[in-house]
């Protein structure tokens, strides 16, 4: 993969980790927006009791409450579903239609009870219509269609009823409702925008915090922990094994007579020979060991719960994959190794890392290409 489709790519994850994040910005934010839609609405029949027909009020009311019930087993599902699962393709579209349904009935039935007869109660209805519209800008901002979307339904059908009606009272109403609208629209924008730009950067920045975090612990030639990380994580290993009463074992590895591979093929061969090292340790350690590059041409491992006896053999393993290597031009690969493990001993880590040190060094004085225990 070349960087610029790689880049390409990160860019796609951010994109739907900002999907996601405005998903959930959307539950939030709009839990109570199903129980506020009901009550404006029992409180408008409550305030206009005597003016609206009681019969319609009733079958609005009771389609409401279907409606809202069908949200609130969407949001009981939402909260029970494991969060990995909380995908804007598997809850998008169920949220969508749910809103419709509701937005529709409260729209299409604030028309149906408002008296054609009856200013006092039409300015009601209207009223009530605008104050749900308004607390759809705070309850779906991270959706604009769906905020959009939502107060079209609520408020279209009084307002376009208003709006062909014979007194100029009327259509000014509506028209006011319109004008007032269209400021309303242009806010869910802005909100919108900012929403989603403060997603977006929070991902990004999290993105650059992960990258630099990686680049300050890896060794950039082998890909492995550098000296740093590596202490880091063997004092954590080293603590972990100490509470669980269980054995560590320390490699150091360190490449024989690499100072005459550099001198006699050149420091770029060099350089890919410590990287194939970086291979061979990478493929042959479990994800709980922890493995890295000290310096120059050392490199350790610790290996969590295992005996002195199965780290000399891996050791040993590792040696025959060195020699194994094929790096043209260089030819005959060796390491020397030394092997400690903290089983009968009560020293700390850099005790551990002391003998294991001293052992290498008698693999070296023993003369190289072996694994030495340190007693
Ligand atoms: N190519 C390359 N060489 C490095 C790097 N880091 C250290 N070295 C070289 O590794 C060599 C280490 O040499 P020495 O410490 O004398 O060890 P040696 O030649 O391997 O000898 P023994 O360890 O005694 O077997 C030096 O020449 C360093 O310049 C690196 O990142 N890349």
């Amino acid at each position: 993969m070349n960087s610029f489709s790689r880049v390409q790519d990160q860019d796609g994850v951010i994109e739907e980790q900002v999907r996601t994040d405005r998903l959930h910005q959307l539950f939030r934010q709009s839990f109570s927006a199903v129980f506020g839609s009901y009550l404006g609405a029992a409180m408008l029949c409550w305030l206009c009791w005597d003016r609206f027909d009681h019969r319609v009020m009733l079958v609005w009311l009771v389609l409401l409450a279907g409606t809202s019930l069908l949200r609130l087993k969407m949001f009981a599902d939402w909260f029970r579903c494991p969060y990995s699962e909380r995908t804007p393709a598997r809850w998008e579209r169920r949220y969508w239609v749910t809103l419709m349904l509701s937005a529709g009935v409260w729209g299409a039935g604030a028309l149906a009870v408002m008296p054609t007869d009856d200013r006092v109660s039409q300015v009601l209805v209207m009223l009530f219509t605008v104050g749900m519209s308004v607390s759809a800008v705070s309850c779906y901002s991270a959706y604009r269609y769906m905020t959009l979307s939502s107060m079209a339904m609520v408020l279209l059908p009084c307002t376009l009823w208003l709006l062909f009606q014979p007194s100029s009272m009327q259509v000014g109403v509506a028209i006011a409702v319109l004008v007032f609208s269209t400021f309303v629209v242009s806010a869910t924008r802005k909100l919108s925008d900012a929403l989603e730009k403060a997603f977006r950067l929070t991902r990004q920045m999290e993105r650059a915090n992960t990258i630099s975090t990686h680049a300050a612990q890896t060794d950039e030639l082998t890909g492995l922990m550098n000296r740093r990380a590596f202490f880091e994580h063997a004092q954590l290993l080293y603590a972990q094994c100490r509470q669980n009463q269980q054995p560590l074992c320390a490699l150091m590895l360190d490449m024989d007579h690499f100072k005459r591979i550099n001198d006699t093929y050149g420091h770029q061969a060099g350089d890919q020979v410590l990287r194939q090292i970086g291979g061979v340790i990478s493929a042959s350690f479990r994800q709980a060991d922890v493995s890295g590059r000290l310096g120059g041409e050392e490199f350790a491992v610790l290996l969590p719960n295992t005996s002195l006896e199965t780290a000399r053999d891996i050791a040993q393993q590792l040696i025959e994959s060195i020699a194994g290597l094929s790096a043209e031009p260089v030819q005959g690969l060796t390491a020397s190794l030394g092997v400690a493990s903290t089983q009968g001993h009560e020293h700390d880590l850099h005790g551990l890392m002391n003998n294991a040190d001293k052992a290498l060094y008698r693999a070296k004085f023993l003369g190289r290409n072996q694994v030495v225990v340190a007693q």
